[in-house]
């Protein structure tokens, strides 16, 4: 499958954090989720792939090109949702229509006002009027507009209630089904990851601890909960984290099924992400 970004080594150092030789890459045609508690890096990758920060190692391709010395080119083709809506309270919708109509050259003004309609936004409306799931939905209007193939959304759906979530999730499916666009996403709502993503990334204090394809990964990985003598009979090998608690250990564990072969009376469930996460944040190695 053709990649349509590719992350290698890539590094920004500030005083008090490091986003430390990140590497990953997103096929054309899906969804990664990037996970993480607060401050882990999800923003700085985000804001390193789209240039608005200096990178001081590594490299970033997208559609196959330098994100920086091919970065006006690229910037047509992709389409970028923050946390915070970014434009003027006293603009409306219809005016970021005639903006936008002169900074990209496939701007859809047709689509543009079929996304207002779609999400029912009022052209007319001053944006200061709109409230934040309103504005998180224009900014989406705005972002795929100009049909871009490649779409960053950064905790995008933190301001919308659970219909309009739901109806985004289904639009980045839809903008994904022609295999040829992407999308990359950052959430703190790990059902949101789990529902859409094909592969999850999840970053801890500025390392990716992991970026799988999602199936397989919780098709691998399980969770164990057992007293300190079963988990002394563990093999070592299958042990990734341990939390203990006053009744005994939970441990998250891979290759699952061979588990269950050896233990069969062991109690072992399927980890969900957000288990893993916290499995990750806030166990222990052994
Ligand atoms: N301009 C800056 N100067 C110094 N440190 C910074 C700067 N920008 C970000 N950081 C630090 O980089 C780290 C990662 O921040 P980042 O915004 O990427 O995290 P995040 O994973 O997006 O977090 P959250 O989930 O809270 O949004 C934080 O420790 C933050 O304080």
């Amino acid at each position: 499958m053709q990649e349509l970004l590719t992350v290698r080594g890539l590094t920004r150092r500030y005083d008090r954090f490091t986003l430390d030789h990140i590497d990953f890459s997103l096929p054309c045609g899906s969804i990664m989720g990037l996970m993480g508690d607060n401050g882990a890096g999800k923003t700085t990758t985000l804001k390193l792939i789209l240039n608005l920060i200096r990178r001081d190692e590594g490299e970033v391709l997208v559609f196959g090109k330098d994100n920086i010395t091919c970065e006006r080119e690229i910037k047509e083709e992709i389409g970028v949702v923050f946390d915070e809506c970014h434009f003027s309270d006293l603009l409306r919708p219809a005016d970021l229509g005639r903006i936008f109509s002169q900074v990209y050259q496939n701007w859809d003004s047709a689509s543009y006002k079929a996304l207002l309609d779609r999400f029912a936004l009022p052209g007319r409306a001053e944006i200061k009027t709109l409230s934040r799931g309103m504005k998180m939905k224009l900014s989406l209007a705005c972002a795929l507009a100009h049909h871009p193939r490649f779409l960053i959304l950064d905790e995008a759906t933190g301001g919308l209630d659970p219909v309009a979530r739901s109806e985004l999730l289904d639009l980045l499916l839809e903008f994904i089904q022609d295999e040829s666009r992407s999308v990359l996403v950052s959430s703190h709502i790990i059902s949101d990851l789990e529902r859409i993503c094909d592969t999850i990334g999840y970053l801890h204090e500025g390392r990716m601890v992991f970026c799988q394809e999602k199936d397989a990964l919780l098709e691998r990985l399980g969770v164990l909960h057992c007293g300190e003598g079963d988990l002394a009979l563990l093999e070592p090998e299958f042990l990734l984290r341990v939390r203990r608690h006053q009744f005994g250990c939970d441990a998250l564990v891979e290759c699952r099924e061979s588990i269950r072969n050896r233990h069969p009376d062991w109690a072992l469930d399927r980890a969900t992400l957000e288990e893993i996460m916290l499995f990750y944040a806030k166990g222990e190695e052994r």
